[in-house]
């Protein structure tokens, strides 16, 4: 029988490493995330921007802090917790980042009952704050990954071919 689409874990790398799916078999974050130190409701990250992800000449894209944060969000609490979705992501976008320089990242879990989670996060690069955010994660239900599978075969086409939503 094959293996329910819920039975994945984040498991370190061979370099111990914990990456996403899409990084995984890169061994490496393409975002430019490296955990610098983990406490038990905290962990610092080391954060590089790649000159990829840049959005205006030499700064880096909001895509790409978003990502950031939503990385290092399931990172913090994934030490607890390892089966979890992002609820809702909200970032204030305080001053451009450039890439390709050293910035760093604080997140902590700010509140974690039954299934919810509250999680927060600071970047700061040479004593200013560019960005700050916060999330709600929710525990994964068992069969989440199933589910979500299974629901977009449910909904009807719309007239140009799309899914129409429900
Ligand atoms: C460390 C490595 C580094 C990095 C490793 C980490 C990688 C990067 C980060 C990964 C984290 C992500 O970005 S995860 C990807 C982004 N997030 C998502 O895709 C989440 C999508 N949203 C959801 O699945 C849902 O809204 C939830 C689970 C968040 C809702 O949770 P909740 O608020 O507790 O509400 P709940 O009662 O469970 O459900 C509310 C309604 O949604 C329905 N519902 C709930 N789950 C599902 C589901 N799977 N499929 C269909 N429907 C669902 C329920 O039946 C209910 O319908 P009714 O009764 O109201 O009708």
């Amino acid at each position: 029988m094959p293996e329910s689409p819920d039975a994945f874990a984040i498991e370190p790398s061979p370099s111990g490493r914990l990456l996403c799916g899409g990084c995984a078999p890169h061994d490496s974050c393409r975002l430019g995330v490296e955990i610098a130190d983990a406490q038990d409701d905290k962990v610092r990250f080391d954060v590089i921007c790649p000159p990829l992800w840049h959005g205006g000449p030499g700064v880096a894209h909001g895509g790409w802090k978003a990502a950031v944060f939503d990385d290092v969000f399931s990172v913090v609490a994934l030490r607890v917790e390892p089966r979890l979705v992002t609820k809702s992501l909200s970032i204030s976008y305080l001053r451009p980042v450039p890439v390709e320089r050293p910035v760093e990242v604080l997140a902590r879990i700010d509140r974690h009952a039954g299934r919810q989670w509250k999680v927060s996060a600071d970047m700061t690069l040479a004593g200013m704050v560019p960005a700050i955010a916060r999330t709600e994660l929710r525990t994964r239900h068992p069969h989440h990954v199933a589910r979500h599978e299974a629901w977009p075969a449910r909904q009807p086409m719309s007239h140009n071919g799309s899914r129409a939503e429900s």
